[in-house]
């Protein structure tokens, strides 16, 4: 039980479309679903846990749907953004809740191998709301991980963790994965999802925007046209020759101070303006990207 696949799927709450027709082929190792805040991550991974019902399309796991079906329960895990609820609770206790909830049979000893598996042993009798955020979100993952699905479904699992946090997280995922299970984390950060996972899916305003490795998202992010603002010893000579390159798309002199520039290939452009600026004995003072928040680098690829 391992293929999760979504058929196009969408969700509407009254008018808003959270989800809008995406269709995705998951397979096991890491995949990262990776979005700006609003983009409708949650909203899939609920679809993708059965907890919540597409308004169209389907969401299937080795094609069987995964709601309506309380035996397809025991195949997923979902750690969800929310902070455990019962924080008066031992992490044992909240762990051994979800292991009572799926009726195994070894509730007790799946209740030990999962807290196990998040180091958290030593913390186990005592209570949640005195654990870190780090901590809290190991308990929550052990919570989702004691009935052993195939499947774990992640929602913003990094956020408000430390480095050595995060580190210590992304070696429990990757060795998750590594026995052939199918996981899914969503992040709208483009390092953590660079250095975890294996399969990239990028959503924007509800929609599917691109999918691929990281190289290839990358790829297609450093291909967008970018602006940059430059500063030289001679912005006007620097601005006529500019315009003769093929890379560049448009200039524009601010004054005396700066001028900025649009331009296609990033790694070709720096190279360029290094060099016109060396022949024609112009000095480099500053080259800044003027856009490289990650909204505009989704607002691109949505718009492709
Ligand atoms: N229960 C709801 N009722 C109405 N609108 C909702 C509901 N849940 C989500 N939305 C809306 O659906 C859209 C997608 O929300 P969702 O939480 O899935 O996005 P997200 O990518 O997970 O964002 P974030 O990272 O901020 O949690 C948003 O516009 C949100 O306001």
């Amino acid at each position: 039980m391992s293929d999760l696949v979504l058929q196009s799927v969408s969700r509407w709450y009254g008018n808003v479309v959270a989800v809008n027709d995406v269709s995705m082929d998951i397979r096991p190792g890491i995949t990262g679903l990776l979005g700006p805040n609003g983009a409708g991550k949650s909203t899939l991974l609920s679809m993708m846990a059965g907890l919540l019902a597409p308004s169209a399309g389907s969401v299937t796991l080795d094609g069987r749907p995964v709601r309506g079906d309380v035996g397809m329960y025991r195949h997923i895990g979902l750690v969800p953004v929310q902070e455990p609820m019962y924080d008066f609770l031992t992490g044992e206790q909240f762990v051994r809740l979800n292991a009572d909830l799926h009726r195994l049979p070894q509730a007790e000893a799946a209740t030990k191998h999962a807290v196990g598996l998040v180091a958290l042993a030593d913390a186990a009798d005592r209570k949640i709301s005195t654990y870190s955020k780090g901590m809290r979100q190991r308990i929550k993952v052990a919570a989702a991980l004691v009935h052993d699905p195939a499947v774990l479904l992640l929602d913003e699992p990094f956020n408000g963790m430390d480095p050595i946090q995060r580190r210590s997280m992304m070696s429990l995922l990757n060795s998750y994965a590594a026995q052939g299970r199918t996981i899914v984390f969503s992040s709208h950060i483009l390092e953590e999802v660079e250095q975890l996972a294996r399969q990239v899916e990028v959503v924007v305003s509800g929609r599917h925007a691109a999918s691929g490795d990281f190289a290839a998202i990358r790829r297609l992010m450093t291909d967008r046209p970018n602006q940059y603002r430059i500063r030289s010893s001679d912005n006007r000579l620097l601005a006529t020759l500019l315009m003769r390159e093929d890379t560049v798309r448009g200039v524009r002199v601010n004054g005396e101070k700066y001028l900025e520039v649009e331009a296609d290939d990033f790694g070709r452009f720096a190279t360029v303006v290094a060099k016109l600026a060396r022949d024609a004995d112009v000095r480099l003072f500053e080259l800044i990207p003027t856009d490289e928040s990650l909204e505009s680098v989704f607002s691109y690829l949505v718009g492709r």
